[in-house]
């Protein structure tokens, strides 16, 4: 379990001073995935690299299973931190060591012995389906190869925690959904916590359990992924199920209605229209998994202005949808 309270980073830089982490607050349960999503400048790296202590909060607190980073004296907090794992955008592959030689490092690190390492590192290829490859060099491997070298190296100190930054990032689709789908799978089959941040909406899509989104250094919001997509003006919504800008036309009402699991079976456009005798125009939508659930969003055209629509719009409502009136 990870806890963050008021946690801040302020660098000075060529007399400016930025404030990347204005005050954040987080707790990613135990065996969850959380994800941080923003743009280029938000502040994500730095909050990640708060959590191991990677870099030092100015004031805030870090607690990492029941520890509390910035109170351990110095032995301690290098045994916890040994328990965080990390993996990164570029890999950072050793070349001049195999596979097996860079999920090894860590070990020699720990001082953990050669046979007992060995025997670690054979478990940790086989986890991440890189058994084959135990002998080849990162030159030789594919992207998304060194990308599960990193995942088996990060998790050679048997973290509970788990730190990916923008760990999908330098991967094709096709390989981002099968690294996706490891970590998925080593949060499932490990009970690993992950902490990820991303400028990828689709990885939250993919694996969040839970999510944030970030700008200028704070939470503008975040929680449970379908909690947020079921909110009216959710950004995460917005980003996940983009639909053009609203361009009402004049006499007519303009909705976003928002639906989960049965929702998404439920014909509750042409019950609309038949309670109502109205003719309902669909102007877009989509509807996809996310958040361990079935969630769907689409914008529909009313005859009539917002005001005439009172009873449609009511109807919406107290049939369990989230109504957004655009215009
Ligand atoms: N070591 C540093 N010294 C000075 N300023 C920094 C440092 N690291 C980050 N910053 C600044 O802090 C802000 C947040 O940066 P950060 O890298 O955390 O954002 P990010 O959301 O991860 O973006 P990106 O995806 O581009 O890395 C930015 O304005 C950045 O320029």
């Amino acid at each position: 379990m990870i806890q963050i309270e008021k946690l801040r980073k302020v660098y000075q830089a060529r007399g400016r001073t930025v404030t990347a982490v204005d005050g954040v607050d987080l707790t990613v349960d135990a065996g969850t995935v959380h994800g941080v999503l923003g743009r280029s400048g938000a502040g994500k790296s730095t909050l990640l690299r708060c959590v191991n202590l990677l870099e030092r909060p100015d004031s805030g607190r870090v607690v990492v299973d029941g520890r509390d980073l910035l109170a351990l004296p110095g032995g301690e907090l290098r045994r916890t931190r040994q328990r965080i794992g990390m993996i990164h955008q570029h890999f950072g592959l050793l070349s001049s060591r195999t596979v097996a030689g860079n999920v090894a490092f860590p070990l020699e690190v720990m001082g953990v012995p050669r046979a007992e390492r060995t025997a670690r590192v054979a478990e940790l290829l086989d986890l991440v389906g890189l058994t084959e490859h135990a002998a080849a060099y990162p030159a030789r491997i594919s992207g998304g190869q060194k990308q599960r070298v990193g995942i088996a190296r990060a998790l050679a100190g048997r973290p509970n925690v788990l730190l990916s930054d923008e760990a999908t990032s330098a991967l094709d689709p096709e390989t981002t959904a099968s690294i996706l789908e490891l970590l998925r799978d080593l949060n499932r089959r490990l009970g690993l916590t992950i902490l990820l941040i991303t400028h990828e909406m689709d990885v939250v899509r993919r694996i969040c359990d839970a999510a944030s989104v970030m700008r200028d250094g704070r939470f503008t919001e975040s929680g449970p992924v379908r909690d947020l997509l079921l909110r009216p003006g959710s950004e995460l919504a917005r980003g996940l199920f983009p639909l053009p800008p609203p361009d009402p036309r004049p006499g007519t009402t303009l909705v976003d209605v928002t639906f989960e699991g049965d929702g998404a079976d439920r014909p509750f456009v042409s019950a609309l229209a038949r309670t109502h005798d109205i003719d309902v125009n669909i102007v877009g939508g989509s509807v996809e998994q996310a958040g361990g659930t079935r969630i769907g969003r689409l914008r529909i055209e009313l005859p009539g202005d917002p005001a005439a629509n009172a009873a449609p719009l009511d109807y919406l409502r107290s049939s369990g949808l989230v109504v957004e009136v655009r215009s």
